[in-house]
C-alpha cells in the first residue's frame, strides 16, 4: 500500500494517520490512531478503515518526556510495518505549530527549514519542540523521505495589519513581536466544508470555534482569515483546558514583582496549571467537569463559556457581523452544554439554537427565528496536511 504518513505531535500525545495513495488521495486514512500518555506511561492506540480498534503499551525505559516520545514513535513504525508488510510510505506531512512571519504555506522540510523553526520554540513551548522532535525522528527512521510542513499560523497570514498588530514600540512590532494566530489547519479545513453546511453565507461574516485542549476562535471573511483570539503564542484569547487565555499582564508583573515567580514558573502557571484545570481544582478535561456534581466543576465551565461569549462579541466586530456560528473541535463537535451556554449568552447577535439539534450534535444546529446560522462541523487537521503533502511534492 502507497501511503501519506500524518503525524500531529502535542505535548503529551502523537497523533498519526495513514492516507493511502491509489490513483488519488483517500478521504478516510486506512490507519489512525494516537500515542497518549507521552511523558508517563505512553500507549499506543490505533483504528483500522473497518473499525477495528487496539491499544497495548509503548516500550520504553525511559520517564523522561523528550525520550520517551521518540520512543513513541520507533514503536509505532515498528507496528505499522509489522501489521502491513506491504507499507510503502513515500512521504511524511506533520503539522507545525509555529511558521513565524516567514512562512505562510507548506514547506518541505530540509536541514536549513528545520534550523529556522527551531527558533520558534521558545514562542510555542508546549508543541513546537515535539513537532520537530517528529520530524527528526522519521528522518532517522526512514533516510532520506520527504517531509512536509505545515503550520498552524500560516491560514492567518490574510489578516489585516490592524489584526495582527499589538500596541507595542515599533521596532518590536518590526522584530516580530506580533499576533500570529494558531489552529489554522484546523479553521482551513472547516472553511472549506463550510459551504457544504450553510451554502452562500459560508462567504459572509463567520465565526469558527475551535474548542479543544487548546481552544481558539476566528473570525473570517470570503473564507479567510481577519482576526483569531490566539495571538503571539498559544496562550492569548480564550480559557483552555490547562492555559489561562488572555490575562491582565499586571497580574504576570505582580507575581514576578511580589511573589518572585520567574519566567519557568509563570510558564507552568500560564500552560500547564491553569484553565479549566486551574479553576476546577479538579480535571483539564470538559467530560469529567460536565460529569460533576462539585460547584468548582461548574464554575470552570461557566467561565469557559462566558470568555467564549465575550469573543465572539468581539470577533463579530471584526468580521463587521454575523452571519455564521460554528463549533468545531472535541469540545465544540460534543459538549451540547457548552454550546447551549454559548448560544444563550449571544442570544443579542441574533444566536438561537434547536435544543433537540443541539443535543443530537446535527451538523446545523440553529433555531427556526435564529439570524445567525449554526454549524458543527467536525475538524479534521491530519486529512488537511495529507492533501498538503500531497500537493507540494505533487505525489499524484
Ligand atoms: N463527548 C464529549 N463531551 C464533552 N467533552 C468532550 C467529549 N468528547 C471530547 N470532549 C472534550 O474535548 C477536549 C479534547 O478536545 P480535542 O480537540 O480532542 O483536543 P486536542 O486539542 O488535544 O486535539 C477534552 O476537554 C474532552 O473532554
Ligand atoms: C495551538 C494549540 O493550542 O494547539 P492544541 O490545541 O493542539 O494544543
Ligand atoms: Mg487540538
Amino acid at each position: 500500500m502507497k501511503a501519506v504518513l500524518i503525524l500531529n505531535a502535542g505535548s503529551s500525545s502523537l497523533k498519526f494517520a495513514l492516507y493511502p495513495l491509489d490513483g488519488e488521495l483517500a478521504s478516510h486514512p486506512a490507519i489512525s490512531g494516537q500515542v497518549e500518555g507521552i511523558g508517563a506511561t505512553p500507549e499506543l492506540t490505533t483504528r483500522t478503515a473497518d473499525g477495528h480498534k487496539s491499544s497495548e503499551p509503548v516500550l520504553t525505559s525511559s520517564d523522561q518526556l523528550e525520550q520517551q516520545h521518540r520512543d513513541s514513535l520507533a514503536h509505532l513504525f515498528r507496528w505499522l510495518t509489522a501489521n502491513n508488510p506491504d507499507l510503502d510510505i513515500v512521504a511524511a506531512g506533520h503539522r507545525v505549530v509555529h511558521g513565524g512571519e516567514r512562512y505562510s504555506a507548506p514547506v518541505e522540510l530540509t536541514p536549513q527549514v528545520l534550523a529556522e523553526l527551531e527558533r520558534f520554540v521558545p514562542l510555542a513551548p508546549l508543541h513546537q519542540p515535539h513537532n520537530l522532535r517528529a520530524v527528526h525522528a522519521v528522518a532517522g527512521l526512514m533516510p532520506g523521505i520527504r517531509q512536509i510542513g505545515c503550520f498552524d499560523t500560516a491560514f492567518h497570514r490574510t489578516q489585516p495589519v490592524l489584526a495582527q498588530t499589538y500596541a507595542l514600540p515599533r521596532a518590536m512590532t518590526a522584530a516580530g513581536i506580533k499576533r500570529y494566530g494558531f489552529h489554522g489547519l484546523s479553521y482551513d479545513y472547516v472553511a472549506r466544508a463550510l459551504p457544504g453546511v450553510v451554502g452562500e453565507r459560508a462567504h459572509g461574516a463567520v465565526v469558527i470555534c475551535h474548542l479543544g485542549n487548546g481552544s481558539s476562535a476566528c473570525a473570517l471573511r470570503e473564507g479567510r482569515s481577519v482576526a483569531s483570539t490566539m495571538g503571539f503564542t498559544a496562550v492569548e484569547g480564550l480559557m483552555m483546558g490547562t492555559r489561562t487565555g488572555s490575562l491582565d499582564p499586571g497580574v504576570m508583573l505582580y507575581l514576578m514583582e511580589q511573589k518572585g515567580m520567574d519566567a519557568r514558573a509563570l510558564t507552568k502557571l500560564l500552560y500547564k496549571e491553569s484553565g479549566l484545570l486551574g479553576v476546577s481544582g479538579i480535571s483539564h478535561d470538559m467530560r469529567t467537569l460536565l460529569a460533576s456534581d462539585a460547584p468548582e466543576a461548574r464554575e470552570a465551565v461557566d467561565l469557559y463559556c462566558y470568555r467564549i461569549a465575550r469573543e465572539l462579541g468581539s470577533l463579530a466586530a471584526a468580521a463587521g457581523g454575523l452571519d455564521v456560528l460554528v463549533f468545531t473541535g472535541g469540545i465544540g463537535e460534543h459538549a451540547a452544554q457548552v454550546r447551549q451556554k454559548v448560544a444563550e449568552q449571544s442570544a443579542w447577535l441574533g444566536v438561537r439554537i434547536d435544543l433537540a439539534a443541539n443535543a443530537a450534535d446535527a451538523s446545523r444546529i440553529d433555531g427556526e427565528e435564529s439570524r445567525v446560522a449554526v454549524a458543527v462541523v467536525p475538524t479534521n487537521e491530519e486529512l488537511m496536511i495529507a492533501r498538503y503533502t500531497v500537493e507540494r511534492l505533487q505525489l499524484l
